[in-house]
């Protein structure tokens, strides 16, 4: 089963839905804390036997009945609170089960947000995750108990029970102002160590160009600066949270000092049992003691909730799962009608007005300039860029109508940095089907026959593991033309019927652009449809029509012959495009 088939809860905008799959666990949960904190009670219960009823009747049988009671009752307190933590276990897991396959879908599948956003949201799924299983959220489920505690020390005696009540007021008061005070900068911190790691992480992709145009010592300062403005907003924050801490645990052992005195004066004036005294202590510990906790978790509850929106936030923008159509395989026809790209962030524009039709087994060049937009045009075609207005049809239906999937399969893609990832170059050129449908021999033999028909066979045959070489960072560890020929294999793989090939000839010597020629009359041949960008001319003399931009815009889109100045014998191939305006 793929990602896609099991994403139950991609389709509802927001996470709430999927939360409330949840929600059974996490009451089971709350009622098992409920219970716990009740049994929480069997020491001071435990105590105040002892003290009134054991020890004046000297009762030993009493003590060993009140004793075996109290390890039933700290036994199936040990036990429910195991449970307890079961449950959360299996709420995290649900939510893994149930969000992570959207979230990554999201994140791998649209283009919404930028890479290093996308980045972030699963590194906040993980964080909300986390805290559904950690101490914060026993914390929550506790926190709510403090009042039953407070009425048991009213029971006790009023002044005891008012005085438990000032206690926790006065924590519960000392944490909210934690709260109010450090979330802004436990906010704006979050932010700042996510792009500061980010920063850290490209300047190590880059450290060997970084040596060599000598800027490793700059790069060094950067982010020493950086480093040491982290650390100081963090030793600011642990201040604040630390002098929270103290204040709060004084007051702890103040009041309970205090409860312990109010005890025994209510003992003397015999308003009270010798054994309350104690009680009243303990119950005023036990009252604090969730206020406390929440202190504690103020911190990893904040972190969780402000990960929580921008997830959620990064979940309502659009996504992926749109409702698309499985339609017949495409025949290769593709229509272009006033399509835009405007820069990412500002309104400058990258493609204006693009259209133009293309029929199914044309070959069709793209050229121009630098800059004029062809890696662009070429990333809207075949889906990994969405325009910002007008369309791409292919056989008819728009991209966006397609199941990406399933068009996909049909479509070979060379962006011009071939982006490989980390797996051998079988996996590499398989588009990672083996993870899907396992191992066979069909595959390798699908991959075989890609790699040859792209001209790689025997580059891939010269690796040091042959089709089995690990590529460890992606390309990095083949020189480009290699990393190139593995990719124009992979955009090759499945005999697709589309191909959008950015710059294929770009590393090739002479004889592999002239195998790349026999690679693209071979497309041909079998009624691909071919797209081809090049800024070197040898492969113009084998395509069937040009298509040139210039400042994103089409300035000419005809038949080759009409075009392009015949190649002299004997000359190298400059293939001068002639318009009316003269040469190119
Ligand atoms: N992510 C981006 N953000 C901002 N501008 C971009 C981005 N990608 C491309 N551009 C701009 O779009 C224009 C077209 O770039 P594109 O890479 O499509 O040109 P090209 O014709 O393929 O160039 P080349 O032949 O040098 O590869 C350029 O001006 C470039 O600065």
């Amino acid at each position: 089963m793929s990602p896609s088939d099991s994403r139950s809860g991609s389709s509802a905008t927001g996470l709430m839905p999927v939360v409330r799959g949840c929600r059974p666990h996490l009451i089971a949960a709350a009622l098992f804390s409920g219970l716990i904190n009740l049994l929480n009670l069997a020491p001071t219960i435990f105590m105040l036997q002892v003290y009134d009823r054991v020890v004046p009747t000297r009762g030993v049988p009493t003590l060993l009945l009140l004793t075996l009671i109290l390890v039933v009752a700290l036994a199936v307190y040990a036990i429910l609170d195991a449970v307890r933590m079961r449950l959360l276990l299996r709420a995290s897991m649900r939510l893994e089960r149930r969000l992570a396959p959207a979230i990554l879908l999201r994140i791998l599948g649209s283009p919404s947000g930028t890479p290093m956003e996308r980045a972030q949201a699963l590194r906040d799924f993980d964080t909300v995750r986390g805290t559904l299983t950690g101490a914060p959220i026993i914390a929550l489920f506790d926190a709510p108990w403090a009042p039953i505690y407070i009425l048991i020390a009213f029971l006790l005696h009023p002044w005891i029970g008012l005085l438990t009540l000032v206690s926790a007021l006065l924590l519960g008061a000392i944490a909210i102002a934690s709260e109010r005070f450090t979330e802004p900068t436990v906010a704006a911190l979050r932010g700042r160590t996510a792009l500061a790691q980010r920063e850290q992480d490209s300047s190590i992709v880059a450290s060997d160009v970084a040596q060599a145009l000598g800027m490793r010592d700059a790069l060094v300062t950067r982010h020493l600066l950086e480093r040491a403005d982290l650390a100081r907003r963090q030793a600011g924050l642990s201040s604040t949270s630390g002098q929270f801490l103290a204040v709060t645990k004084f007051l702890r052992q103040l009041l309970q000092s205090l409860a312990l005195a109010l005890g025994a004066w209510l003992a003397v004036r015999q308003d009270i049992s010798g054994g309350a005294i104690f009680a009243a202590s303990l119950l005023l510990g036990r009252a604090i003691q969730p206020v406390e906790q929440i202190l504690g978790a103020i911190k990893p509850l904040t972190a969780a909730r402000s990960a929580w929106r921008s997830l959620d936030a990064f979940c309502s923008r659009p996504g992926p799962d749109r409702a698309t159509s499985t339609l017949p395989a495409p025949t290769g026809r593709i229509e272009v009608r006033g399509l835009n790209v405007v820069a990412p962030g500002s309104d400058r524009p990258i493609l204006t007005d693009i259209s133009f039709t293309v029929q199914p087994g044309e070959v069709v060049a793209l050229v121009g300039p630098s800059g004029a937009g062809k890696s662009t045009l070429l990333r809207v075609l075949a889906g990994a860029q969405s325009p910002d207005s007008g369309e791409v049809r292919i056989d008819g239906a728009s991209l966006t109508d397609w199941n990406r999937e399933q068009l996909g399969r049909h479509l070979g893609f060379l962006p011009q940095v071939p982006t490989l990832f980390p797996a051998t170059v079988h996996t590499n050129i398989a588009r990672f089907r083996s993870v899907l449908d396992g191992e066979s021999e069909t595959l390798d033999g699908e991959v075989v026959a890609a790699a040859q028909e792209a001209g790689a066979h025997d580059i891939i045959l010269g690796l040091p593991n042959g089709y089995a070489t690990m590529l460890e960072r992606g390309e990095a560890g083949l020189s480009a033309g290699q990393g190139q020929a593995v990719a124009l294999a992979r955009a090759l793989f499945g005999r697709p019927t589309l191909l959008f090939l950015d710059e294929p000839n770009a590393h090739l010597d002479s004889e592999g652009e002239a195998r790349l020629a026999r690679t693209i009359e071979g497309l041909r041949a079998r009624k691909a449809t071919v797209i081809v960008s090049t800024h070197r001319t040898g492969l113009l003399q084998i395509v069937d029509k040009v298509l040139l931009l210039r400042d994103g815009k089409v300035q000419l889109f005809d038949d080759r012959a009409k075009v392009i100045r015949p190649q002299a014998a004997g000359r190298p191939a400059d293939g001068g495009i002639v318009t009316a305006g003269g040469t190119r």
